[in-house]
This record gives C-alpha cells, sequence and structure tokens, in this order.
C-alpha cells in the first residue's frame, strides 16, 4: 500500500493500493484502488497487514543495483529511467544504487570486480541487448571467479549466477526483453521486477583455439547478419534505422561464405525448431534435460549466406515470431540455422518470412538443427594464423574488388554478431549453458479468454 494519495476529510484519509492491471499485448500497467474506512484503528490493521503479507514475500527484490546506458537506442536511457520507472520503484518501496555508464563496458567492469554484490537483490539493466550483454559478462565472469572456475576451458561447467537481471528496454532491438515479456515497455519490465518474478536462461559460450572470446544469448550470426552488424556500427548515428540500412545494403551485396559446420544434436528432447507451439509462461517444454547416451556429431559442409544459432525465439518488434520461433529459453540447446547460397530472390523470400506467420525454414536451401554445441570452420581457415589471413585475405580482396569493380565474388570471411557485438575470429566453438542466469520475467503469457479470472490482480 502507499501513503494516501491525498485526505478526503481529516478524519476519514482513504488509503490506497496500487496494483498490476494486464493490458492488451502483454502489456501490464499500475492501477490504484482506493479504500474509505470510518474505523481508523480497522484501517490502520488492514495496511499494517497488507504490508507484513507484502513484506513475507521473499521473491520480491528489496534492493537493486541499476545500471543505465545513456547512449543505447534513441539515448532516452536515463528519462525513461527517471520518469517511468524510478517512482514505481519507490511506490514498491525498493532501494536502488544508479550508475548511469561513462564508457561502453564501464557496467561489465564494475560488476565483474568492484560491485558489492552482496547487498542487493538484484541489478537493473536500462538499454539494449548490447546492454544486457555487458551485465551477463559481468555477473556470469564474477560468479566463475569467485568459483574457482576458468572460463578458457570450453569443456568447464559454469555456475549458475544467483541474482537476477531485469530489463528495461531501451535499446535498438531489445530482442531479449521482448522474447521474454513480450512487449518492450518500460513500465511492463519495471512491474515484473516489482512483483519477483524469475525467468531462467540459456547463455552459449564461445570459443577459440581454447580462449574464451564471448557468452551470447540471442543471437550468433556469420554471413548475413554478422556483415549487417559491421556495416550498421559505422552508422551508430543513425539510431535504430541503422539497421535497415544495412539490412538492405547487406542483402543487395548477396556475399556467401564458405565453410564446415558441425554440430552435436539434441537428441533427447521432446521439441523441435519446427514446431508449431511456442516457449509460452507456465508447464512447457523448456526444462534442462540431461543427455541420456552420446549422440554423434553431424557435418555440414557448403556456401552458406548465413549461419545463424538462436538460443531463444530472438522475437522482436522487427520480427514477431523471431529467427527460431520454436526456440526455447531455459532448455539447454539452441537453433542452428544454415541458409545455403541462393539467389536474391529466394533469400528475400526467406527474410520476409521473419515478419510473418510463414515458415521460414520450409526452404530447400534452409535447414535447422536443436543442438548443443557446435563449431564453424571457415574453409580458408587451418591453421592459428587464421587473424593474419583475414588480413590479408581482405587486402587481396579489396585489391581485386577495387581492380575489377563489376566483379562479384564474396570475401572468405564474414564476421560473427554475437548478440549485437562482433567477434575477432571466424572459426568458433560454441556451448551451450543451461540456465545459467535468471531474468526478472516469467516468460510470454497466453493471451487468457478471460483475463481477469485466470490472472488475478497483484498488489504492489
Ligand atoms: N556510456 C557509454 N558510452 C558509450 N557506449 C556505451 C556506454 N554504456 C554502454 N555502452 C555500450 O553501448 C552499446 C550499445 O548499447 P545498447 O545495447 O544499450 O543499445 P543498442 O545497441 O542501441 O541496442 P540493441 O543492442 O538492442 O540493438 C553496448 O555495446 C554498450 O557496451
Ligand atoms: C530486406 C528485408 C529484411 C527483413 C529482415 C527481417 C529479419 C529480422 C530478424 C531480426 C532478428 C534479430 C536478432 C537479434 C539480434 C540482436 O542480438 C542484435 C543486438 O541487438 N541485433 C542485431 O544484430 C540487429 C539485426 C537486424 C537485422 C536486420
Ligand atoms: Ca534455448
Amino acid at each position: 500500500p502507499s501513503s494516501p494519495l491525498y485526505p478526503v476529510t481529516p478524519s476519514r484519509p482513504p488509503s490506497t493500493v496500487s496494483y498490476v492491471e494486464r493490458a492488451r499485448q502483454h502489456r501490464w500497467r499500475c492501477s490504484d484502488v482506493t479504500f474509505h474506512c470510518s474505523d481508523g484503528a480497522l484501517r490502520q490493521q488492514w495496511i499494517q497487514t497488507i504490508r507484513e503479507q507484502l513484506t513475507a514475500l521473499t521473491s520480491r527484490p528489496k534492493h537493486l543495483l541499476v545500471y543505465i546506458n545513456p547512449y543505447g537506442g534513441k539515448q532516452q536511457g536515463e528519462c525513461i529511467y527517471e520518469q517511468k520507472v524510478a517512482p514505481l520503484f519507490a511506490c514498491a518501496s525498493i532501494s536502488t544504487d544508479v550508475i548511469v555508464t561513462e564508457h561502453a563496458n564501464h557496467a561489465r567492469d564494475h560488476l565483474k570486480t568492484e560491485a558489492e554484490l552482496k547487498k542487493y537483490d538484484g541489478v537493473v539493466c536500462v538499454g539494449g541487448d548490447g546492454m544486457f550483454s555487458e551485465i551477463v559478462h559481468g555477473l556470469v565472469s564474477r560468479t566463475q571467479r569467485d568459483n574457482g572456475v576458468d572460463q578458457n576451458s570450453p569443456e568447464e561447467k559454469l555456475v549458475p549466477c544467483s541474482l537476477r537481471i531485469g530489463i528495461i528496454p531501451a535499446g535498438s532491438t531489445d530482442c531479449i526483453c521482448y522474447a521474454t515479456v513480450g512487449i518492450n515497455d518500460p513500465v511492463t519490465s519495471a512491474l515484473h521486477v516489482i512483483v519477483g518474478d524469475s525467468q531462467p536462461m540459456d547463455v552459449c559460450s564461445v570459443h577459440h583455439n581454447n580462449t574464451f572470446l564471448r557468452y551470447s544469448i540471442s543471437l550468433l550470426g556469420y554471413g548475413f547478419y554478422g556483415d549487417v552488424l559491421a556495416d550498421s556500427e559505422r552508422k551508430r548515428w543513425m539510431g535504430p534505422a541503422r539497421y535497415d540500412f544495412s539490412g538492405f545494403k547487406t542483402f543487395l551485396t548477396h556475399h556467401h561464405y564458405e565453410g564446415a559446420v558441425s554440430f552435436l544434436p539434441a537428441t533427447d528432447i521432446l521439441g523441435t525448431p519446427r514446431d508449431k507451439t511456442r516457449c509460452r509462461a507456465g508447464p512447457n517444454l523448456c526444462f534442462c534435460s540431461i543427455p541420456e547416451y552420446e549422440v554423434g556429431w553431424g557435418v555440414v559442409r557448403g556456401k552458406f549466406l548465413a549461419i545463424n544459432a538462436a538460443s531463444m525465439s530472438c522475437a522482436c518488434p522487427r520480427s514477431p515470431m523471431g529467427l527460431s520461433p520454436a526456440a526455447h529459453l531455459a532448455d539447454g540447446t539452441t537453433d542452428l540455422i544454415l541458409v545455403r547460397k541462393c539467389s536474391r530472390f529466394n533469400f528475400l523470400r526467406h527474410l520476409l518470412r521473419h515478419t510473418s506467420k510463414d515458415d521460414q525454414f520450409d526452404m530447400t536451401f534452409v535447414e535447422v538443427h536443436r543442438v548443443r554445441r557446435f563449431r564453424f570452420t571457415p574453409r580458408h581457415c587451418q591453421n592459428d594464423s587464421e587473424l593474419d589471413l583475414r588480413e590479408n585475405g581482405k587486402q587481396l580482396f579489396s585489391q581485386i574488388c577495387r581492380d575489377h569493380p563489376a566483379c562479384s565474388c564474396s570475401p572468405a570471411y564474414s564476421s560473427w554478431n554475437c548478440d549485437g557485438e562482433i567477434l575477432p575470429h571466424a572459426a568458433i566453438e560454441v556451448g551451450v549453458h543451461c540456465q545459467l542466469i535468471k531474468l526478472f520475467a516469467r516468460g510470454i503469457e497466453e493471451q487468457p479468454l478471460f483475463e481477469d479470472l485466470a490472472n488475478p490482480p497483484c498488489a504492489l
């Protein structure tokens, strides 16, 4: 209960209870109901009882560490937090320590080395997928260091993080928020934090030659999505529109890349990437299964326009069903999508299906596998001098292309897009760590037929 908004008469002050109300399209809103009571003692008793009941809910956070990226998305992070989120946290008696980041990796390094994590019940990130990725890197690295786990070993079992993470969407894609809540709305996300929701999530580790490179939570994409990102990073000034511009440009360049993808299929699970069912809140197929028997690795060689690994659906406003609509948030697998070289027209058909309900995998040049681990080796990469080769290769190709402007040759290498960050190596090894982190979310709720009966309101 909050304090009275205003007294009706001094002797009979009203008491206001704030609660969560569901609106359309997974949006949550904060509403108030005001009670009047002529008996002051009875009124006090009610307030006391409601306070006690709320304090007893141990899943609700009381102290939060908040990081704001002032430069994410449309650069509205600070304003969104101050105007929409901070008043709700105050109303729910949540105390906060707020850090507005001063440079990239500020939040990651603070979490990794300095932050006094014992003081907090969770970490809140105001920004996009890149900012969320910083928080995950900080928390996961800190947890492994505190537990003596070596991140450089690809086979190592990582220790799950105990603090939950809340995402207040203020970025350009915000696919992790969209795919775990169902909408990119700061108020809805703040309310999920306040009611203490918990959604476990898989995290992929990415290694090169037994050296840890990065973690990925949403998309690992080589070819098309790597090239879109590399081009769009030079156009950050355009804001979220940079992805549309670079997406169109990359589509026109139509480069393909040659290499071998080997993968360990997840055969002992119930779901497949072609399921019509979706990962939704409540009881579902989204749990960690323990492999019962060894299966062999599969290998696919060829020329690819795109190699994508989606550990979750990657649904976002651009693609409301996502890159892999049936992927699960927390089942210990990633959906490996291989798009072979095809005509521009067919690739366009494939891309456009991401924006409709049509099946983007139902095309002869696309295959999809649900896997626990995978490796990619570009064709021209035979040894450790890959990076040198890469640089020489780039110079060689740009020289050839300058000499023959009309040639349609593809460069030997693309880059990996790892949750919106470019990786420095093309040859990588990836493993999924089931439920390594937890979010203040509950997964996307099915829209109930009788909203009020199925989803009783929840007091702040
Ligand atoms: N103070 C800062 N100055 C410059 N860069 C920052 C700062 N704080 C964080 N960053 C970096 O900004 C990058 C982009 O941030 P963010 O993810 O919030 O927005 P976005 O890229 O627009 O959205 P999305 O990732 O959803 O596409 C991140 O990689 C993050 O490391
Ligand atoms: C010519 C028609 C084009 C139609 C294409 C529609 C396909 C859209 C699928 C979108 C999938 C987004 C996956 C999320 C990736 C994020 O980790 C990353 C960081 O925020 N965003 C991008 O790389 C941004 C990637 C943006 C790609 C356009
Ligand atoms: Ca998964």
